[in-house]
């Protein structure tokens, strides 16, 4: 599928799959930047999308920075709707208790993965169809013992 993109960095990358099958596309820091532990910062990509209707774009954490660094996403996975076209930015989140992390600009920060999604009418009724969960959750299925 085509989307239209804007390079408003015209020295940064254009988002990229790593691996052909791969759902994410990963986004680069237009900034260099240091995140204290516990501190947030919204990060811009240099990048602008028109999706198609019918279309959303999420903007996911990375694994790798996660596991590493303790770098996450605070309003993970981020909306990106499809009239929006502003500069995409992700607002990253630092959670290591102890060490500060530092981003180049070009860094691969996030991955964008862009999905189908159903409009829904919302049709109120009174009373709810049974279901075989009912108003079960919150670990109604039980759980783990931690060790
Ligand atoms: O991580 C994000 C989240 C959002 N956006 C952009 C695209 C999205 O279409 C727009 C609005 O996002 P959202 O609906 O999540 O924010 P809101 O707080 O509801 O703001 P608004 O009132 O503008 O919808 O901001 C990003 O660039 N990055
Ligand atoms: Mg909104």
């Amino acid at each position: 599928m085509d989307v239209q993109i804007v390079r408003l960095d015209p020295d940064l990358p254009l988002p990229a799959y790593a691996h052909p099958g791969d759902a994410g596309a990963d986004l680069h820091s237009s900034v260099d930047v240091t995140l204290a532990p516990g501190e947030r910062a919204l990060v811009p990509t240099g990048v602008a999308l028109a999706l198609p209707d019918g279309f959303v774009a999420l903007i996911h954490p990375r694994s790798g920075l996660a596991v590493r660094h303790g770098l996450s996403i605070v309003n993970t996975p981020g909306t990106v709707d499809a009239g929006y076209r502003g500069e995409i930015k992700v607002l990253l989140v630092n959670h290591d208790r102890q060490a500060p992390v530092s981003l180049s600009r070009g860094d691969r920060i996030a991955q964008l993965v862009i999905q189908r999604f159903e409009r829904a009418r919302f049709v109120e009724v009174a009373t709810l169809p049974d279901s075989a969960r009912g108003d079960g959750g919150y670990g109604s299925t039980g759980g783990f013992t931690p060790a």
